[in-house]
């Protein structure tokens, strides 16, 4: 049995349950907000496969860990979900394994991190080390700026660390790739709606990607740092290549769907079948 846990139901978990439906697959949902999780037993709710939907990065790992050590397949796995819940820690697996990334830096204080802004030269992008849909990250384009955002993030995020990207000059798209068992299911242009920002999901344009065989080959290298799941990796079209800025744990796929119509939702479920 598949047991789809997740925290809120957003388009995609509605999707997914939809197509167990129409193929009688056996299935069930669990909210993790209201099921406690056993870590010291079993969980008798949970099937042989739990695919881990939470908005919440923090349900994610630990309901991946508590399952994964009780013998249930977990999509994601694990270690999925703690490499890719950390932006600094995943540029530096993307660096270990020789994927194209943009040119990244971590400082511990905030003069360090002026410094580091100042070695790049403005403008540079600023990102909390964990976050989704472009929350708080900033382009930042002079001392004043930095030392304004670097306040206001350590007012809401973890303070004292600052993840310092190089600008990466590119078209104003990028691409998202839906990964599915080390596979391309999907691939897509996002373009910005307005600002610099291009992963905006609210309305932003969305074309089919047209991939090289180059970017095909780095996309898929990146997905097998990782166990293989469904995974969503983030690009960008540098003058010297693609460059991936971005793996996640839970991938969104309503846009790409708008191209791809039922594929990605079918290469989901298929992935899953094949694991229960
Ligand atoms: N180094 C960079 N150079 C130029 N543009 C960048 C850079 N890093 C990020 N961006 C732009 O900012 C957007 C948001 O960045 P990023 O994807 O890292 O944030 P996020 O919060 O993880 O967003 P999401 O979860 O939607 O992917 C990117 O889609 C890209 O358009």
């Amino acid at each position: 049995m598949i047991s789809i846990i997740y925290d809120y139901i957003n388009w995609e978990e509605k999707q997914i349950i939809k197509k167990l439906q129409e193929e009688n697959i056996e299935y069930n949902i669990i909210n993790a907000k209201d099921e406690p999780l056993n870590i010291t037993g079993k969980n008798s709710k949970i099937g042989d496969v739990a695919f881990i939907r939470c908005v919440s990065h923090r349900r994610s790992l630990y309901y991946s860990a508590i399952l994964e050590n009780q013998g249930i397949r977990t999509i994601n796995s694990f270690n999925i979900f703690n490499i890719t819940g950390n932006k600094i820690i995943t540029s530096a697996y993307l660096y270990k394994n020789n994927i194209p990334t943009p040119e990244s830096t971590v400082s511990f204080s905030k003069d360090a991190a002026i410094g580091v802004c100042n070695s790049y030269g403005y403008p540079v992008v600023f990102k909390p080390a964990s976050g989704s849909w472009g929350r708080m990250v900033s382009l930042i384009k002079n001392d004043n700026m930095a030392e304004t955002i670097f306040s206001m993030n350590d007012m809401v995020n973890e303070s004292g660390v600052y993840y310092i990207q190089r600008y990466v000059e590119r078209p104003p798209r990028d691409i998202r790739a839906i990964l599915i068992n080390h596979d391309i299911s999907a691939a897509v242009y996002r373009y910005s709606n307005d600002g610099w920002k291009t992963n905006l999901y609210r309305g932003g344009k969305v074309e089919k990607a047209a991939l090289s065989d180059y970017d095909r080959e780095i996309i898929i290298k990146a997905s097998e740092i990782f166990d293989a799941g469904v995974i969503g990796i983030d690009a960008m079209e540098s003058p010297d290549g693609i460059k991936i800025h971005e793996i996640n744990g839970r991938v969104e796929f309503k846009g790409a769907s708008r191209v791809y119509g039922d594929k990605i939702i079918n290469d989901v479920v298929n992935f899953l079948k094949s694991t229960s």
